[in-house]
């Protein structure tokens, strides 16, 4: 966090505008203020290249400042047209994806060289995998009710009837979906007005934020890319139920999306709390089923609204088969041996291994059961043996199970965001296997680990990049490491 020590440059809450000269990790745009007194950064997140911004100074410290973003004043050379609504999920989707993907590039090695100690990481660079598709890649979306709305012409909030995407950083005020985001199903992002349409004509009141009062809440919907089905969850509170006829909801549902919808939830959540998660509350199946299957390089999952599931499910099949040309490389140190899958979700890794090599022993850990049962389901599924799967925290599995020290070979490691604990990666270290193939969805992280790996003897060999999420500034990681 930068302190609040002055600079000769900016002050807090100052508005300026600033052209953006470069483009940092994580989404930010970089400008520069130039002086008698020398240069100075601003960065200001969801900005381009290229762009003329107005911004207001959030936070300063000697060495630079944070802005946030009030509006562009003139767009970049770069940027194009695209016939989709734009929203929060997706602020560079008027960048053409080929310069979206330099950006993630240079700014994702960078971090190595200055956060991992990496040098030669050009040298190491193996590969850069796009998302096989640029649209409608995403296989879940959350919808917002509020009955505060945006009026995007005068830029004021009004009080409407909303069905969409919360404002940037306004949780209580919702922004109107009128078409497609590009992002998820185009049949229904072009039906959510409809559907709001529908849900105002029932005279139920869309959730107020400030009062913590109303009907509707959420509207989320998961899809099934081998399928092309839609499942549904209509989140309400309590208050006016006796009003609403879900059967007449069911009807209006299925003459938009006939077979394509697999089963409509309805979760009530009374819960007033500010940031209140979208599904909590009681949930009953009201038409259909409460699953989809989903299939990820030949093999079949079935995922429940809730369970966690790769969100661009195509870029996850070239994701994990990245994953699995690292761990099948040298196949005499993965056949007939152990392979931990550590932090392993619902054993999508593990399995596609398991499938792929000879005797291999799989050993999968996460902490949520939830998603271990299911894991152990969808090996039974697709009847691969050889898996065993635990739900646990992986530093405590480790120190339970001290026989497995010098008994692995590769291990498999793709922890959240925030990365590993020092001291789970020590117990990782302490296993002594051949090698790690390290998966992250936050190169930050990744980048700090890739030190500690290296003082406790184990060398960065080779590292791919993969876009999972288009148009936003994620990317995931693949890194395969050594024992020197
Ligand atoms: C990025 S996901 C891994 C997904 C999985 N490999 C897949 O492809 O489906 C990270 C996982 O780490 C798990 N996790 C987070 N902290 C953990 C901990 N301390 N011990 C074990 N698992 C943990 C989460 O439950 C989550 O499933």
């Amino acid at each position: 966090m930068p302190s609040r020590e002055r600079n000769p440059f900016v002050k807090r809450n100052q508005i300026l505008e600033l052209s953006i000269e470069d483009y940092a990790f994580g989404g930010k745009g970089i400008a520069r203020i130039r002086n008698e007194k020398g240069d100075f950064v601003v960065f200001v997140p969801n900005t381009l290249p290229g762009q003329l911004v107005k911004a207001q100074i959030k936070t300063t410290s000697k060495k630079y400042a944070e802005a946030s973003l009030i509006n562009v004043l003139q767009p970049s050379e770069d940027e194009i047209e695209v016939p989709y609504q734009d929203i929060p999920g997706a602020p560079y989707i008027q960048l053409p994806i080929e310069i979206q993907h330099k950006y993630k590039k240079e700014s994702t090695l960078s971090l190595f060289q200055r956060i991992g100690n990496v040098p030669n990481i050009e040298d190491l660079f193996d590969e850069f995998i796009g998302s096989p598709n640029d649209f409608h890649y995403r296989n879940k979306m959350e919808y917002g009710f509020s009955a505060i709305g945006y009026d995007r012409i005068n830029k004021t909030d009004v009080d409407i009837f909303t069905l969409g995407f919360k404002r940037r950083g306004v949780w209580w005020m919702g922004d109107n979906l009128e078409k497609d985001s590009g992002l998820f199903d185009k049949q229904l992002e072009d039906n959510i007005k409809n559907i709001r349409i529908y849900c105002e004509k029932t005279g139920l009141p869309p959730w107020h934020g400030p009062k913590r009062e109303g009907f509707f809440r959420y509207f989320v919907v998961r899809k099934s890319f081998k399928t092309n089905q839609l499942l549904f969850n209509l989140v309400t509170t309590s208050s006016g139920l006796d009003q609403f006829s879900m059967s007449k909801f069911i009807d209006f549902l299925l003459s938009i999306f006939g077979e394509r919808m697999a089963g409509l939830i309805h979760t009530i959540n009374d819960e007033t709390g500010d940031r209140t998660i979208a599904t909590t509350g009681s949930e009953k199946l009201v038409y259909g089923n409460e699953k989809i299957v989903e299939e990820l390089l030949g093999l079949q999952f079935e995922i429940s609204m809730k369970s966690f599931f790769q969100t661009n499910p195509k870029a996850a099949e070239k994701l994990y088969s990245k994953v699995v040309d690292y761990v099948l490389e040298d196949q005499t140190k993965v056949d007939n041996t152990v392979v931990m899958d550590l932090f392993c979700g619902t054993g999508t890794i593990g399995q596609i291994v398991a499938a792929k090599s000879n005797n291999a022993k799989i050993i999968g850990v996460d902490i949520i059961a939830s998603a271990i049962e299911d894991a152990k389901k969808n090996a039974k599924r697709n009847k691969i043996e050889g898996l065993q799967f635990f739900a646990a925290d992986v530093g405590k599995f480790l120190t339970a199970h001290p026989e497995y020290a010098n008994k692995i070979k590769t291990i498999i490691l793709d922890p959240a965001r925030a990365g590993i604990m020092p001291k789970t990666l020590q117990k990782i270290i302490d296993l002594n296997a051949d090698r790690m193939v390290y998966v992250s969805c936050n190169p930050a992280t990744q980048a700090r680990d890739t030190a500690l790996l290296r003082d406790a003897g184990y060398a960065l060999k080779k590292i791919s990049l993969v876009d999972q999420f288009p148009h936003t500034a994620h990317i995931e990681t693949v890194a395969l490491f050594e024992k020197k």
